[in-house]
């Protein structure tokens, strides 16, 4: 059943933070909040979680109107970037915490403990304290704690974002194979465009307290709506009238049907791939970017200076630059 977001609307002060926001989160998938920073990520998943309230709309979570009701009795399990653990308490005991509060018998908690400890590969570090783990060992332990109670939805602000990059790609690797095992409705909050496209099954990309669009990650992809999505999913240039990526642009040195045409006037080398600057002879349009792999360079014979002809490639997505 999933969330059900309607009409939300939130300001501080004069500040819009969210404004309309009309959104089904799918049950049991998981879904990136993606954006940039300020963009109201972080208030839409604290308006889900409980921890703020709107000003007005309404939040359903899995068929229940959660509007107004407290944090603690939503239902949902919450992980921070930076996880605020018991310090003087052992990683079980900090994981045992949200079930001894709902005081179930001991013989439960043990055993879930243990599962959950094994689930996110912490079982030899259960009678360590926190301090004692790495950071992303720190993360597993607060995704550990926030699945204890069984919550209907898991809300994750930014989980790896204080974390260095090799331990986030790990993570979110490890992430979506704990949720493929697991299954329960997961919201994310990132600002970061490849994980919300390596993890999610739904990406909600929200600008300035909108939502832009809605979608797979492919079809965010192939369809971005405005050239803010295009732009924000990774580099963009202009071809002519139209934002393109990069690497979709068909380059050639002989003549041929092309929307510019001009010398390549910037060569730059970056591993397997060769960034290219073309001018365009027609003055109304900007200098193009194009991106070609070294091979690709080398079957076409391109070198700095040459003059070639450019199109978009059959298929790729662009939109009208604005
Ligand atoms: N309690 C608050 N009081 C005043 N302004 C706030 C408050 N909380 C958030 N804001 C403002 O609302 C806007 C949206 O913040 P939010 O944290 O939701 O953005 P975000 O997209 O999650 O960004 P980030 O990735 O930087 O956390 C920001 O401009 C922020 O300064």
């Amino acid at each position: 059943m999933g969330i059900e977001i309607v009409g939300v609307n939130k300001s501080f002060g004069d500040f819009v933070a969210l404004s309309d926001i009309d959104l089904s989160i799918p049950g049991g998938g998981l879904t990136a909040l993606l954006g940039p920073s300020g963009g109201g990520k972080s208030t839409l998943l604290r308006i889900i979680a409980g921890l703020e309230t709107a000003d007005s709309g309404t939040i359903e979570i899995e068929g229940r109107d959660t509007t107004n009701v407290p944090a603690q009795r939503r239902n949902v399990g919450f992980v921070f970037q930076h996880y605020a653990a018991f310090k003087h308490m052992t990683v079980a005991k900090n994981v045992a915490f949200g079930l001894e509060i709902r005081k179930r018998p001991k013989a439960e908690i043990a055993r879930r403990v243990a599962e959950l400890l094994e689930l996110v590969h912490l079982e030899q570090f259960a009678h360590r304290l926190p301090a004692q783990l790495s950071g992303g060992q720190r993360q597993r332990m607060a995704l550990a704690r926030a699945l204890a109670i069984e919550p209907s939805v898991l809300l994750l602000d930014e989980p790896f974002g204080a974390l260095d990059a090799k331990v986030r790609k790990e993570l979110r690797d490890w992430l979506r194979r704990l949720h493929d095992g697991v299954h329960v409705t997961t919201v994310f909050v990132t600002h970061d465009q490849e994980e919300a496209l390596e993890v999610a099954d739904t990406i909600v990309v929200i600008n300035d307290g909108r939502i832009e669009q809605v979608g797979t990650p492919d079809d965010l992809y192939d369809k971005p709506a405005s050239d803010f999505v295009l732009g924000f999913l990774g580099p963009v240039t202009t071809l002519g009238d139209r934002l393109i990526r990069p690497h979709d642009i068909e380059i050639s040195r002989v003549e041929q049907a092309a929307v510019v045409d001009g010398p390549i006037t910037r060569w730059t080398r970056v591993g397997f791939e060769i960034r290219l600057e073309v001018t365009p002879i027609d003055t109304r349009y900007a200098p193009v970017q194009v991106s070609v792999t070294r091979t690709e360079a080398h079957a076409l014979g391109l070198h700095p200076g040459d003059h070639v002809w450019l199109r978009p490639a059959v298929g790729a997505p662009s939109v009208v630059s604005t």
